[in-house]
């Protein structure tokens, strides 16, 4: 079954809370939360009050991607903010291991983010720890960008190595998944579908949800 996740980053903070139950009653699974901290990328969203205000408001299933430096220190507010899996990007991690057992530590699902340039060779060691893989599909930092092409066959090499290990492990893909292209996404291999500007910049959110899930039906 594959699940939508849609990225707040594109949401109307001013309705945060509006939004989010809007994505929820039209089927959403998970809610992307894009914390960015102005060093490991090029820009700043917001931190673990933000997650805090809507914990208890909503049933959907909160996906947190760091784009932090140092993100160890940050973990345990984002898991008391409300997170049900934390994200963290390989590139800020020298100590992934021991990053990926402190997260599973406190309670919460692990997941480990490659950006496009960052090969699959480094999940080798790693691989067995995590309960998901995310595939940035874009350099992170701003919604709105252009899929990266490539991408593609890269969702498919990773469904290969998973399956070669017998691994139960999710793969999601994140940036510039539209309602053009979400199909060749999930026929590579994802699962998860991050969508940010795709659904939140459009006038009618239901809908563009429900066209998500039967692009992919
Ligand atoms: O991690 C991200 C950016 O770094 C976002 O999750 C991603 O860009 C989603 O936005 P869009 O669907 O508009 O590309
Ligand atoms: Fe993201």
């Amino acid at each position: 079954m594959v699940k939508l996740a849609p990225s707040i980053l594109s949401a109307d903070f001013s309705r945060l809370l509006e939004h989010v139950k809007e994505v929820e009653a039209a089927g959403a699974e998970y809610l992307h939360v894009d914390v960015m901290d102005g060093h490991f990328v090029p820009n700043i969203s917001f931190g673990a009050p933000i997650l805090r205000s809507l914990k208890g408001k909503t049933n959907l299933f909160v996906d947190v991607h760091l784009m932090i430096e140092n993100p160890d220190q940050y973990v345990k507010d984002f898991v008391d903010a409300g997170a049900d899996l934390i994200n963290v990007h390989i590139e800020a991690c020298p100590h992934i291991h021991r990053t990926l057992q402190y997260i599973k530590s406190l309670g919460v699902k692990a997941g480990v983010t490659l950006n496009p340039g960052t090969p699959l060779v480094v999940l080798e060691e790693v691989l067995s720890y995590v309960d998901m893989v995310l595939l940035m599909s874009v350099n992170p930092g701003f919604g709105g960008q252009s899929y990266i092409e490539a991408t593609t066959d890269k969702i498919f090499r990773l469904k290969t190595m998973i399956d070669d290990r017998g691994l139960d492990i999710d793969i999601q893909v994140d940036g510039g998944i539209k309602l053009d292209n979400v199909k060749t996404v999930v026929d590579a291999g994802a699962n998860v579908i991050v969508a940010g500007s795709a659904i939140f910049n459009t006038d009618n959110i239901n809908d563009t949800v429900l066209a998500f899930r039967e692009a992919i039906k």
